[in-house]
């Protein structure tokens, strides 16, 4: 965007994004390539022969991919056709065009940390879409499924949560409404704690009971327009028949969870008639959540031994049953591409964003593409930031794991990098940050 800061960039040498790109990114690779030789039996017995064969040319390739990141390689193009694979190539070509010194190729350290980043996972796809029959693996489920397991306490508590409030629900007075409001933000706020990506892999669950930390953890809110969200929720129950959130979804395991408490609560109070989720096509920044999570996710929870969490599950299915949980997915999502391309690159999308009436954003990743992951200053309005991507009233809802944030009041980001040198990537810090008209 002409006017706007450079991109983050491996580039910078001990930045966020060249220590993710050094340390990080490998060690994700050599997880995947571990998954791959620990399934080689499972890919025997389902396919024989040829299954063998598939698993050990994902692994050559995958290893190929990541001595091309290691030493610094030239980012070459996609080989193998898939719906997305010409508009990969195009933008790898414009970011040809944005060098002007070097050798004129992109490289892992030296392109924008958005685009490499993003450029690897679909990488790691092309990897399993070249080794059918094993194409249709996914090397992160594991991974997912084990974050689901291991955060049963905290999901058994927040099911329970919303259960019993559903019995007093239509009693509660505006306040008491607009308090639980906060509490279920706040929830799906603090699930986007447990990525699977900043953790290199490694598990990343809530162990703890998230509710009954809410109040420990509101210093750590850097940005809170909370109110505002609640105040545009409740004036359009007012004035419309049917109100529509759009949660552009982050995570699966804990988060989604948290997620799906936070629509059946806008569902039952009211405060809203329809969600819609979207997620991604292809597995992503490992934890992301895929159509197959979203069913799994909601079967699992739905066979839960707790008759709470099997409540929730059969209310889910229901819901999307009577499409008042509408799940999409687009290949946007899972391209290089700032948010404020996306009018032109998937005008469909943009579109369908339109006839929301506020989207939540869930998550870092997402926050990096809303503001462009740019090196903009602290205290940027979020709106300036956001380049023209104003489809509907939206909303970030994320936890701090990158190096930028836009929005701040004047010297707050240099006090807290004053104090907490690693305040913008921990994941400790938090923010509801909103754009639009009320
Ligand atoms: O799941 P989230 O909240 O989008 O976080 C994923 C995060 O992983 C990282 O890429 C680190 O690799 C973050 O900087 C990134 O944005
Ligand atoms: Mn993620």
């Amino acid at each position: 965007m002409a006017g706007s800061p450079v991109p983050l960039s491996g580039q910078d040498v001990g930045s966020f994004a060249y220590l993710t790109i050094k340390d990080r990114t490998p060690q994700i690779l050599t997880k995947v390539i571990d998954t791959l030789h620990r399934h080689k039996n499972e890919f025997f017995e389902k396919h024989g022969e040829e299954g063998t064969e598939a698993g050990k040319k994902a692994i050559s390739l995958l290893s190929k991919l990541r001595n091309e990141l290691q030493t610094d390689k030239p980012i070459v193009p996609l080989v193998e056709k898939f719906v997305d694979t010409d508009i990969w190539n195009q933008y790898l070509e414009y970011q040809q065009s944005l060098m002007k010194e070097s050798d004129g190729k992109p490289r892992w350290f030296h392109s924008p940390w958005l685009f490499v980043e993003c450029y690897m996972y679909r990488r790691i796809h092309e990897a399993l879409t070249q080794s059918p029959p094993i194409d249709d693996f996914d090397v992160f489920k594991e991974l997912k499924e084990q974050n689901f397991f291991e955060s049963q306490e905290s999901i058994i508590s927040l099911c329970t949560y919303l259960q019993e409030l559903m019995r007093t629900i239509e009693e509660l007075d505006e306040d008491q409404l607009k308090n639980e409001f906060f509490k279920f933000l706040q929830i799906s706020l603090w699930g986007n704690k447990c990525d699977l990506s900043l953790s290199g892999g490694e598990t990343s669950s809530q162990k703890n009971d998230l509710i009954s930390s809410l109040e420990d953890l509101k210093p750590f809110i850097l940005v809170n327009d909370m109110e505002r969200l609640w105040s545009l929720l409740s004036k359009k129950t007012r004035e419309k028949a049917s109100v529509r959130v759009d949660i552009v979804l982050d995570n699966s395991g804990f988060e989604l969870t948290t997620d799906l408490v936070l629509a059946d609560f806008l569902l039952s109070s009211k405060l809203a008639t329809e969600i819609h989720f979207y997620g991604k096509r292809i597995p992503w920044f490992v934890s992301d959540t895929t159509i197959h999570d979203f069913n799994w996710l909601i079967e699992q929870v739905k066979h839960s031994n707790h008759k709470w969490v099997a409540k929730c599950g059969v209310d889910w299915e229901n819901c999307v049953k009577m499409s008042r949980l509408v799940y999409h997915d687009h290949i946007f999502w899972t391209l290089p591409h700032e948010y404020c391309a996306m009018s032109q690159v998937a005008p469909d999308l943009y579109a369908e964003l339109q006839k929301a009436d506020l989207i939540l954003f869930k998550g870092d990743l997402n926050y990096r593409k809303l503001t462009g992951d740019r090196k903009w200053a602290f205290t940027i309005p979020f709106h300036q930031a956001l380049s023209d991507f104003h489809p509907a009233p939206l909303c970030s809802i994320r936890t701090l794991k990158a190096e930028i944030q836009v929005g701040l009041q004047p010297g707050q980001g240099e006090e807290l990098a004053a104090s907490e040198p690693s305040w913008l990537t921990s994941g400790k810090y938090g923010i509801f940050q909103f754009d639009g008209p009320l």
